[in-house]
């Protein structure tokens, strides 16, 4: 099967305009199908604390009330998205952003309420990946860009984690592609010490993850990323990968470094 690599970029690359141009330029350079998925919670959080609304957050994750999910719609699939595209196509790398809303590429369902509601957040079932679509345009040469919005087609727009929207594209894709998940944020990979970036763990199963936890080794955002690459590849994706935002090269290549996720 052809390879296909879906990277995702964390917030804090996103937010550091170096970081992000050095990682565009890579990205740009990837042979091959591709696809990129960005959240920018930060810029976002940023913005609307500017226009006084305020950020809301249950356990490290957003609340999304009606203002914020307008708020989130025009960060991240507006901006942020087509700042994005814009600096791809300088350098050559012909791409689309799109929501998941656009030619129904994902549906979600809203987070049903329980103890907690979220709000305007979506939760992508299996099977509601609009594959096709993507087939399309890679047969096009065009690389898809994601923004974290998904919709529930009844016309509503989902705030959408922008990790599990890159472990669901991924896992959709893993019949017809190699798919190759990379995670790609400001630390070297998993660390067992988040101070210290060269305590990377080269690999972490299920066992050693367990491990972590209990050690209490892994905090905040990490655990998710960690929960969705398991995720990904208990159905199906071939490889995946957490690691340096500047180390996207040598994470398509065969010389990983970051942590690689096994089962
Ligand atoms: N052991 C660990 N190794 C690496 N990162 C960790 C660890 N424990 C906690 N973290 C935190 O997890 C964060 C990554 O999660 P998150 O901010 O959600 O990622 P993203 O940048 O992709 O949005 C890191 O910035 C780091 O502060
Ligand atoms: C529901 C939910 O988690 N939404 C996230 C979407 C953005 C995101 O995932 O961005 P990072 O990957 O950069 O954190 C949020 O609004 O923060």
């Amino acid at each position: 099967m052809e390879q296909l690599f879906v990277i995702k970029i964390g917030g804090n690359v996103i937010d550091d305009p170096q970081k992000l141009e050095g990682f565009l330029r890579s990205f740009a350079s990837v042979k091959g199908k591709k696809i990129l998925v960005h959240g920018g919670g930060k810029i976002a959080t940023k913005i609307g604390t500017g226009l006084g609304i305020e950020p809301n957050y249950h356990q490290g994750r957003r609340i999304t009330d009606d203002k914020t999910i307008d708020l989130v719609t025009m960060v991240y699939g507006g901006l942020v998205n087509k700042k994005i595209v814009a600096s791809l196509q300088a350098l050559g790398n012909n791409s689309i952003g799109l929501t998941g809303a656009d030619a129904n590429v994902i549906r979600a369902v809203k987070r049903p309420v329980k103890e907690i509601d979220f709000g305007w957040v979506g939760d992508i079932p299996r099977h509601s990946i609009n594959t096709s679509f993507l087939v399309s345009l890679f047969s096009q040469d065009i690389t898809p860009v994601f923004a974290a919005l998904t919709h529930d087609n009844q016309g509503h727009i989902l705030n959408t984690n922008a990790d599990t929207i890159a472990s669901q594209l991924a896992v959709s894709l893993s019949g017809a592609f190699d798919v190759r998940l990379i995670y790609c944020f400001e630390k070297k990979g998993v660390l067992m010490d988040v101070e210290d970036d060269h305590s990377v763990i080269g690999r972490i199963d299920h066992a050693l993850y367990q491990q972590l936890l209990t050690e209490k080794k892994l905090f905040e955002g990490i655990i998710p990323k960690i929960d969705n690459a398991f995720d990904a590849i208990n159905s199906g994706v071939r490889e995946v990968l957490i690691g340096d935002s500047s180390d996207l090269l040598a994470n398509t290549t065969k010389d990983t470094t970051g942590t690689l996720i096994i089962y």
